[in-house]
């Protein structure tokens, strides 16, 4: 099903956007990994191109929250791979103390990626077709009073996902909409978490929720974009209920897509 297909990935220097894209090379992929961070993306670049080959992978560094930087690196990875059939807008931060920034990355970033992706993938212009993977987290979906502007954020992207999924005309342009809400992750946003107004209040539910690994995550994700109709559907993966899906216009969760 990921054989042929070409993946933009943001934020995939480390954590789970990185996880997300080697379990797409894994599965014959080709992946545009794009991260701020140069240094770690470069690295990563030459050791996913050594284990995959030279053509299946490129780092581009890319913001997401800027719409210019974003624009210059969708283009890229299409004049080197040709074209692009999934975006997978992950790259987000968890900096209570700054507002802004949080909702340019995580909102606004990924808002910017997924209406690009559209453009590109298209079938009613010129595109291929494909899929957009929004990365919320169960932070959107349920208050956390800890951590309120996250919040915001991750809800207004679940929020901007049910929307775009419902576009009628979506048919027509071969596109669908997927996100995926993980619960606490072993991954290095842990440590923003720790740095809120009463971090000891934020161990007691962390310890209460647990934490995913990594791995279970990825699982999720593969989940949701081998599915052949994914559209509007809500995944959510948690220490405690492991992988539950929630299908377009349900409120149901279940265990099985
Ligand atoms: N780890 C967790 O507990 C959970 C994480 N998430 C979400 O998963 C996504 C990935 O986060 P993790 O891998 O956990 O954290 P992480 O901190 O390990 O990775 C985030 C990546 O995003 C990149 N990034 C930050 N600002 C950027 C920008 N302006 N432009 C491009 N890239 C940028 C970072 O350089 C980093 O590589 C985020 O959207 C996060 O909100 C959702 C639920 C749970
Ligand atoms: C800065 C943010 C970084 C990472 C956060 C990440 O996106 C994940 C957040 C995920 C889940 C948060 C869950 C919080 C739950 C609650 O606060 C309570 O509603 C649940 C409290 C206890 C659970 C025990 C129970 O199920 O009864």
């Amino acid at each position: 099903m990921l054989l042929q297909r070409t993946a933009f990935v943001t934020g995939a220097a480390q954590g789970l956007g990185k996880a997300f894209s080697e379990a797409l090379l894994e599965k014959g992929a080709r992946v545009c990994l794009t991260d701020i961070q140069t240094q770690k993306g470069l690295l990563l670049e030459s050791e996913l191109q050594k284990k995959y080959g030279k053509d299946k992978c490129m780092f581009m560094q890319c913001d997401v929250s800027s719409a210019t930087n974003l624009r210059k690196s969708f283009n890229a990875a299409v004049s080197q791979f040709g074209h692009i059939d999934l975006v997978v807008n992950n790259a987000g931060i968890g900096d209570e103390s700054n507002m802004e920034k949080m909702i340019n990355i995580n909102l606004m970033g990924a808002i910017a990626g997924s209406a690009l992706g559209v453009e590109h993938m298209r079938k009613d212009k010129g595109g291929k077709g494909g899929v957009v993977i929004n990365v919320a987290s169960t932070a959107g979906l349920i208050p956390v009073y800890l951590i309120p502007s996250y919040c915001a954020t991750k809800f207004g992207l679940v929020g901007y996902h049910r929307s775009c999924a419902s576009n009628p005309h979506l048919k027509e342009m071969g596109v669908q909409f997927g996100c995926l809400c993980p619960a606490f992750t072993d991954t290095d946003i842990l440590k923003d978490v720790l740095k809120v107004e009463y971090p000891e209040e934020v161990k007691g539910i962390i310890q209460q929720v647990g934490i995913n690994p990594v791995e279970r995550v990825v699982q999720g994700f593969l989940q949701l974009v081998e599915s052949p109709n994914c559209n509007g559907d809500i995944v959510t993966v948690s220490a405690q209920d492991g992988i539950q899906y929630q299908k377009k216009g349900s409120n149901k969760w279940s265990s099985h897509l």
